[in-house]
């Protein structure tokens, strides 16, 4: 059995994710935010969390990256994709909504249907979509954007159901554990993340970029944030196509730890199943090859 902490409370997008990952056995924990959700594997109170990173619409999560470029390191070992459509949940005794509110990245995925559905309304930033109802249903605000699972949970009055500015909205979550991890052996349609502290100087991170482009290693994802203690300077969050078991993958996070601070979180499935873009003349046995060649040519057996 495994104690499996996730971004709550129950009802959230979130929740949904971590259930993917569960057997019936496993242990659900809510945590309200994310760095508690992460900081729980860290101290051992649960054995993996899952944390949404990527909204199709709204990009990275901001908390989820800020938590896992500092302290103890983790790593990802699993993601999901879920489709992300809300609903409008309200109290039996409300007559006006005058105040709607959810997490940001929910707020932000819904805001056109807002303004022509709820026009009087003031939208306000809750901790997470399910901390909404949770607020709703303590009278502190007329409704909430929630996951469409919240209304199981939470005994409120469904106003709308399927909303969402952008059909075909989705969601990745990472399933994030404390190392040592087992790796998942490589599928030929993995991601791997890593974020790179790149030095302050002309040029760094177009070297970084570089050295995953002659490789031909395919970017699904870039983004940078603040480091927080100088100005100006960002840390690289870097996710590409390849798993870390893979020779041209190795080859370049060898590299890229050569240039700058590496922190690996992963090499996993990826949930879309999108197998890896292969360069014709960076395939891995290119690089198993000309190893060995460099071997023998330093053992003094070939030329
Ligand atoms: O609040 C939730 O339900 C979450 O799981 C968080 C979250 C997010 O951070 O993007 C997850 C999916 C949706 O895009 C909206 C909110």
């Amino acid at each position: 059995m495994s104690r499996i902490a996730y971004f709550g409370p129950v009802g959230t997008f979130t929740e949904q994710a971590a259930r993917t990952f569960t057997t019936a056995q496993d242990e659900l924990v809510a945590a309200d935010t994310i760095p508690q959700a992460l900081n729980a594997v860290r101290r051992g109170a649960a054995d993996a969390a899952c944390v949404p990173v990527e909204n199709s619409v709204e990009g990275a999560v901001p908390a989820t990256l800020d938590s896992l470029a500092v302290g103890e390191p983790l790593i990802g070992v699993a993601e999901a994709l879920l489709p992300v459509h809300f609903s409008i949940l309200t109290r039996d005794d409300v007559t006006e909504i005058r105040t709607v509110a959810s997490h940001p990245h929910a707020l932000a995925q819904v805001q056109q249907w807002l303004a022509e559905n709820l026009p009087g309304a003031r939208a306000v930033a809750a901790g997470s979509t399910a901390a909404a109802a949770v607020a709703v249903q303590a009278g502190e605000f007329d409704a909430a954007v929630t996951a469409p699972v919240a209304v199981e949970h939470y005994p409120l009055k469904v106003l709308a159901t399927g909303v969402a500015d952008v059909p075909d909205a989705r969601t990745r979550f990472l399933l994030m554990r404390k190392p040592p991890v087992a790796v998942p052996e490589p599928t030929g349609a993995d991601r791997t993340s890593l974020v790179a502290a790149a030095v302050n100087r002309t040029g760094a991170l177009a070297e970084l970029l570089t050295e995953l482009a002659t490789r031909g290693i395919n970017l699904t994802r870039l983004d940078a944030r603040p480091n927080k203690q100088n100005f100006g300077e960002y840390r690289f969050f870097i996710d590409f196509e390849g798993h870390a078991a893979e020779p041209r993958i190795a080859d370049a996070l060898a590299a890229l730890r050569r240039r700058c601070d590496v922190r690996f979180l992963g090499s996993f499935a990826r949930a879309d199943g999108v197998p890896a873009t292969i360069d014709p003349v960076a395939r891995n046995e290119d690089f198993t090859e000309a190893a060995a060649w460099v071997a023998a040519v330093q053992r003094g057996e070939t030329a």
